[in-house]
């Protein structure tokens, strides 16, 4: 995708009402800190228009990015215009952040909850895993919370600027068993960093938008 726009057009608290345009949406969920916004910000090519921190629990609402773009076809090469597409990117709150009272963990699961139940838009969940990291109990919930509720997730390994090279098929294998996952369930490893894994993201988000 040829990002020619991105804005932040939604942030939705607790008792908001989420867009309703027809817009398709992806969204991205994962511990506090495993690099959401980080990797939404690299998706859009912009340095920080989701707002990151080093310290977890930056992102407390569900925040939603609209990203007009094109893409690069073969239609294109031809010389052939092909259309802008519009697609939601969706950042959602952390979770398993121990310094978050539990009101504040509640409210924030339930806020995540609803999304997922009630948005009719939203075609892809994407659980982001730090590389370096066996999957948590909460990625584990997470997981198959998400698989409950229809989705088949996508799992993005963060960080990969973290790790060596040689260490990336044993910790995309560890996180694989980790969640259980799913046959034919794709690990995309990701860096904020050198962007690598980022095109493999946009194809497969491409893709959903295909499907509409
Ligand atoms: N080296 C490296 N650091 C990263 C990468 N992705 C994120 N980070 C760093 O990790 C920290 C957390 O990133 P965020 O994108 O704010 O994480 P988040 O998942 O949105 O966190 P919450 O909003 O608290 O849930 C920041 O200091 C980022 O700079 C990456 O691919 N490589
Ligand atoms: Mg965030």
């Amino acid at each position: 995708m040829i990002v020619k726009n991105a804005e932040l057009e939604t942030v939705c608290g607790i008792t908001s009402k989420l867009p309703e345009n027809g817009q398709i949406e992806v969204a991205f969920a994962g511990k506090s800190n495993v690099g959401k916004s980080s990797l939404i910000n690299g998706l859009m090519n912009r340095k920080s228009l989701a707002r990151t921190s080093s310290a977890p629990g930056k992102t407390q609402t569900i925040n939603f990015y609209a990203v007009t773009g094109r893409r690069e076809t073969k239609k294109e090469a031809q010389g052939m215009v092909s259309a802008d597409e519009k697609v939601y990117l969706v950042d959602l709150p952390g979770y398993g952040y121990a310094k978050v009272s539990q009101n504040e963990k509640q409210k924030w699961g339930k806020m995540i909850e609803d999304y997922l139940h009630k948005s009719s838009q939203l075609k892809a969940v994407f659980l982001l895993i730090d590389i370096r990291h066996d999957p948590s109990a909460n990625d584990k919930q997470m997981y198959d919370w998400v698989l409950h509720n229809g989705f088949s997730p996508i799992i993005i390994a963060t960080k990969l600027d973290k790790i060596k090279r040689s260490q990336v098929q044993k910790q995309v294998k560890a996180i694989k068993q980790g969640l259980q996952v799913e046959k034919g369930t794709r690990v995309i490893p990701f860096s904020a960093e050198t962007k690598q894994g980022r095109e493999e993201i946009w194809s497969v988000i491409e893709g959903f938008l295909d499907a509409e």
